[in-house]
């Protein structure tokens, strides 16, 4: 281990690393619009966005995931190099091609995109091996550390890491991959064993409800089964919520310029935050700092 890793703290990130293909355009498009625009690849997955977000914290991220073992896959693992993420864990199979992820933002925002996590969710269980297995733990000697899930992996999956020994022991911190897979993250809400950090609309798919305030639904989740809950809802007070009550804060008022990521660096320094000593309190208003300067603009440190 070298002098710059030695102190850091390792924290595993396990669902989707794959490459987002972004084409991006100055005017508002609509659904069958052909515009010039920029075309972009870029290291994705939400469990990759946490795990960059989680390295300019100062924590040392190591992935479990699948990433295949064609060129794209190649190229992704040296990106992940790159940017500071470990793939010693990382599942690879000849089977399985990389995944990826496609988006059109207009002017006027995201038009559509498609995840397709086919291989992640082929690959199944065999990205925890590490973690049942050894060499990071077992049932029998549960790991320890800080985890951040994406809610990439399959219903079952998730299910199954919501009860299972060798996760008994870690601090769990999930989060939903989209709107579109947050009820996926339900089985969390039957074994209140994890931390969920969502935005006020996934709050509301998970407990089929409409809410108006993260506060609210902060409690609602709670009430629901979740251990804890930290519910965002963008410009507006941001609530975490647990068996000791609901703690609001409101993030400071910044410029924006861009939005996408927001939820993901929020997550990464309220992790960093807690695992750093803080308390509640003054780790909310730290994350909430944190994701302001993010959507101003800079990459929070
Ligand atoms: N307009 C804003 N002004 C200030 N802070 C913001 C703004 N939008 C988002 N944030 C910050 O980012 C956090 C997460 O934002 P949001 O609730 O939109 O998450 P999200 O929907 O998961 O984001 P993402 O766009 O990454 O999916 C907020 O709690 C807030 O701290
Ligand atoms: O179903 C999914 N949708 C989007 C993402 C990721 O989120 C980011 C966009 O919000 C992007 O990096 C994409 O890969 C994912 O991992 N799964």
């Amino acid at each position: 281990m070298d002098q710059s890793t030695e102190n850091k703290q390792e924290i595993l990130c396990i669902g989707s690393v794959l490459w987002d293909v972004v084409g991006r355009a100055t005017i508002a498009m609509r659904a069958g619009s052909d515009v010039p625009g920029r075309i972009q690849r870029i290291p994705g997955g939400v469990a990759m966005n946490i795990a960059m977000a989680l390295g300019r914290f100062g924590l040392q991220p190591s992935a479990l995931t699948a990433i295949g073992i064609d060129p794209e896959g190649e190229e992704l693992m040296a990106a992940c190099t790159r940017l500071g993420v470990d793939t010693t864990h990382a599942y690879r199979s000849p089977d399985l091609p990389t995944d990826q992820y496609m988006a059109i933002e207009g002017a006027n925002g995201l038009i559509a995109a498609i995840a397709d996590a086919h291989s992640l969710e082929a690959a199944g269980a065999r990205i925890l091996s590490p973690l049942r297995d050894g060499p990071l733990g077992t049932s029998e000697a549960p790991y320890e550390g800080t985890i951040a899930l994406d809610g990439n992996l399959t219903h079952a999956l998730l299910e199954e890491i919501a009860t299972d020994p060798a996760f008994a022991r870690a601090d769990l911190r999930v989060a939903p991959a989209s709107p579109g897979k947050a009820e996926r993250l339900l089985p969390f809400l039957r074994h209140g064993r994890a931390t969920l950090y969502v935005n006020l609309e996934e709050a509301g798919l998970l407990c089929q409800q409409i809410f108006d305030t993260s506060e609210e639904a902060a409690s609602a989740l709670v009430a629901r089964g979740a251990k804890r809950a930290l519910v965002t809802n963008g410009a507006n007070p941001c609530s975490d919520g647990n068996a000791d009550g609901v703690i609001t804060a409101a993030p400071p008022e910044v410029l924006v310029t861009r939005i996408t990521g927001a939820g993901d660096t929020f997550m990464a320094a309220h992790m960093a935050a807690e695992i750093s000593g803080m308390a509640r309190g003054a780790a909310l208003t730290r994350a909430l700092e944190a994701a302001a300067i993010y959507v101003s603009g800079e990459l929070p440190s």
